[in-house]
């Protein structure tokens, strides 16, 4: 008999600030040695559950609690935080929220030096967890001066080393490239199958989870467990298309061409997906293509540009690119590749060791990152690191302000784009008050106001569900149709091949491929190089002995985002 670990009965739990509970009525119980997925749409209470898990609730976050909850037999509320810690082990869903170190060295460590452990073996297990995860070169380096993907390696290698029973991921993958999360599932898979800890995963990622065995997913919706199944069993219901999660692309397309899927046909594993080949192919005949898009004059041009931080060490080497006019275009890559950096050059943020940057013809090399900022909008990847007021008006009103703009045009101006956004509405609103996705929004608002004709996104629809990935990318293709330049910093491959037709890859500082978005994800060398992942879509066509599987996955493309149009 498998012993529980973690048990809740009856569980409800409402934040102080809130009005109505956010988990209702659980009834859930993980076993020793289990792996467990946790899904659902955006708010659902899924982060909820996690902190109940490593005490965060009620620790950090105070509420009421009604029903009870025990972990490894003994009641959670009986446990202190420092206990608690002993037992789960957490991966936060914003890494720059949990280091303690100031290198990457000391807060891989620190778990064992809590441990006491012996200074020599210490030093090994650092080391070893640290090539893990392929940061051994940066054991010395500041962990603040990472890119996003390499701190969110930082916290998972954190994690693995330490000696406790639950291990618990918020949002693993978010920021990491393709193939390292692939590579991360498979350590995490090694290391519960070496130790035997109960895994607890929450991530919307559900298709690169599913490379590895998971034992069971749970679906939460409005706080509630609406299933409990195996991954089979869930991916043959519907249960996910009604709350708009997105299922594995291979599953969907089975879906899209009318094949019944049943749990039997194990549709949890492409490689043993038992899929109706026929009426793929049939689907596939009577399935509309991509319309390509009709080439225009450059807006953006980088000459060679070179670039460090450091010096001896060229982050950015001879990067030479053009946008045009109008375009989306995704520039994707490794983590730590530099691909933020490029957008930092591109603004002013770092200064060019050497080339050029012109902006539709006329050097802007020598501009300031006020001046360039009137062209060219940047939002970053994480909104709180972009806020810096408490009120809606006054955070999208700041950039006119400070350019000495008169009230009455701010006013009109600011007006104007929250309508836009879709965040008129809001307008008096607290920042404090709105949902992650509603302040990338905000973000975007800030920047649009400047009417930028070019706006650089850094990974736009990172940790949010189908619904609101949506949202936010509909409203980026509106701000396209009516003439704005966007480029998408994205580890999000379908992304990239939905919605940018081009794709600029970089690799440790260097231009290496500048090609159709769907030819860079069929091209196993670049796959390989730039940390990339092919699409299942490709290998299900291929499989299915469709004549040309990189135009099943233009017709998948067109044929899903007509279906999501219906959900507006
Ligand atoms: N610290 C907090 N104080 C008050 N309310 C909160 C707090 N954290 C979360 N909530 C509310 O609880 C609900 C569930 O949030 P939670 O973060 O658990 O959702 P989630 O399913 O993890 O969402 P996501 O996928 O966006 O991370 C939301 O409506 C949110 O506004
Ligand atoms: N402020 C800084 N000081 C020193 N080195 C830095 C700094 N910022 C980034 N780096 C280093 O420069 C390299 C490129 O980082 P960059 O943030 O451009 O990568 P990225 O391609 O955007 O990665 P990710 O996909 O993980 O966000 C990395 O090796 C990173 O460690």
């Amino acid at each position: 008999m498998k012993k529980p670990v973690i048990e809740f009965n009856s569980y409800s739990f409402k934040y102080h600030s809130q009005v109505d509970p956010t988990l209702q009525d659980l009834n859930l119980t993980i076993f020793e040695g289990e792996r467990v997925l946790i899904v659902g749409p955006s708010g659902s209470g899924k982060s909820t559950i996690g902190h109940c898990i490593n005490g965060l609730v009620p620790f950090s976050y105070k509420g009421d609690v009604d029903g009870n909850l025990k972990i490894k037999g003994q009641e959670a509320k009986d446990l202190d935080i420092f206990s608690l810690s002993k037992i789960v082990g957490t991966v936060l869903q914003d890494p720059d929220g949990q280091f303690i170190g100031l290198t990457v060295g000391e807060d891989i460590a620190f778990s064992l030096e809590n441990d006491c452990i012996e200074q020599t073996r210490m030093v090994e297990l650092v080391d070893e967890v640290a090539k893990m995860v392929e940061m051994d070169r940066f054991l010395s380096a500041s962990v603040h001066h990472l890119s996003g993907g390499q701190k969110q390696r930082v916290s998972l290698a954190g994690v693995m080393i330490d000696q406790v029973d639950v291990l618990l991921f918020d949002e693993p993958l978010a920021n990491l490239d393709p193939a390292t999360g692939k590579y991360a599932m498979e350590l995490i898979d090694r290391i519960q199958k070496e130790t035997n800890k109960t895994i607890v995963i929450i991530e919307h990622r559900l298709e690169d989870v599913l490379h590895i065995d998971v034992d069971r997913i749970i679906v939460m919706d409005d706080g509630k467990i609406i299933a409990d199944m195996s991954p089979d069993k869930l991916l043959a219901s519907n249960i996910l298309e009604e709350i708009h999660i997105r299922e594995p692309l291979y599953v969907k397309a089975a879906k899209y061409a009318d094949c019944v899927v049943t749990e039997e046909m194990k549709p949890s594993k492409l490689q043993l997906f038992a899929v109706d080949k026929e009426k793929l192919n049939l689907w596939y005949e009577s399935a509309d293509s991509i319309i390509p898009r009709e080439k225009s004059q450059s807006i953006l041009e980088l000459n060679e540009l070179t670039f460090q931080y450091h010096p001896g060490h060229e982050t950015i080497q001879g990067v030479s690119l053009s946008i045009e006019k109008g375009e989306m275009v995704s520039l994707i890559g490794k983590n730590g590749a530099g691909k933020s950096t490029i957008s930092k050059l591109i603004c002013g943020f770092e200064k060019l060791s050497s080339g050029t940057i012109h902006f539709d013809g006329q050097d802007i090399t020598k501009d300031t990152i006020k001046e360039r900022s009137e062209r060219i909008g940047m939002v970053l990847q994480n909104p709180n690191h972009m806020i810096s007021k408490h009120m809606i008006f006054d955070e999208v009103a700041l950039g006119l302000v400070i350019r000495g703009v008169p009230e009455q045009e701010i006013q009109e101006r600011v007006e104007n784009v929250l309508k836009i956004c879709g965040l008129y509405p809001f307008r008096n609103w607290p920042i404090s008050a709105l949902s992650f996705g509603q302040k990338k929004r905000v973000t975007i608002a800030s920047v649009l106001v400047l009417d930028p004709e070019i706006i650089i996104l850094d990974e736009p629809t990172a940790g949010q569900d189908l619904r609101h990935y949506s949202e936010i990318m509909d409203f980026l293709v509106e701000l396209n149709r009516n003439g704005k330049t966007i480029i998408i910093i994205t580890h999000d491959m379908h992304l990239m091949l939905e919605y940018t037709p081009r794709a600029i890859v970089i690799d440790a500082g260097k231009k290496i491929a500048d090609e159709s978005a769907i030819t860079v994800l069929t091209d196993a060398e670049i796959i390989r190089q730039a940390s990339l992942k092919e699409t299942s879509l490709f290998e299900l066509a291929k499989r299915a002995g469709i004549r040309e599987p990189k135009e099943f996955i233009g017709r998948f493309i067109q044929y899903d985002k007509e279906v999501r149009k219906k959900w507006q």
